[in-house]
């Protein structure tokens, strides 16, 4: 385990795929970290997808991540809708792929550091949903 750790910490030259994995499943001390705690089993993903899926969200085809597109009234209200979610996303250190065009946010959520889907996807997805329900 110590020369995953001195991949993980050493900051030499790595494959970055290695290293991001190794930082999505292990915490600095080479022991299986917080985000181990992210993790989402078989059962919970599928829980928490068909939960989402209900509400609008639909999986990526070409990379494990959800999507979806919101439409608001204004622009305005969309702007307003990006900032709460972005105070959340930086309170979470999760930060959403999208793109804003007028009173249409599209969002894709992913775990880069972990090549697909976490816990944290799951929350910050509910968190989105519960914002735009608000507004
Ligand atoms: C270094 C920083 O903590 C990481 O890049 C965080 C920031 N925000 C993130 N956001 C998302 N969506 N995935 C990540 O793996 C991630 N990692």
């Amino acid at each position: 385990m110590s020369w995953l750790m001195f991949t993980v910490t050493s900051g030499r030259p790595w494959p970055s795929a290695l290293t991001k994995l190794a930082r999505c499943y292990l915490s600095a001390d080479g022991r299986a970290g917080k985000m181990a705690a992210d993790w989402l089993s078989p059962a919970e993903r599928e829980q928490f997808l068909m939960e989402l899926k209900a509400t609008g969200w639909v999986e990526v085809e070409d990379r494990d991540a959800l999507y979806k597109e919101l439409h608001f009234k204004t622009f305005n209200q969309a702007f307003g809708f990006m900032c709460r979610v972005a105070l959340q996303a930086e309170k979470m250190n999760h930060h959403p792929e999208w793109f804003n065009v007028y009173n249409k946010v599209q969002i894709t959520l992913s775990t880069h550091d972990c090549g697909g889907l976490s816990k944290k996807d799951i929350r910050l997805a509910k968190f989105i949903d519960k914002v735009a329900l608000s507004l």
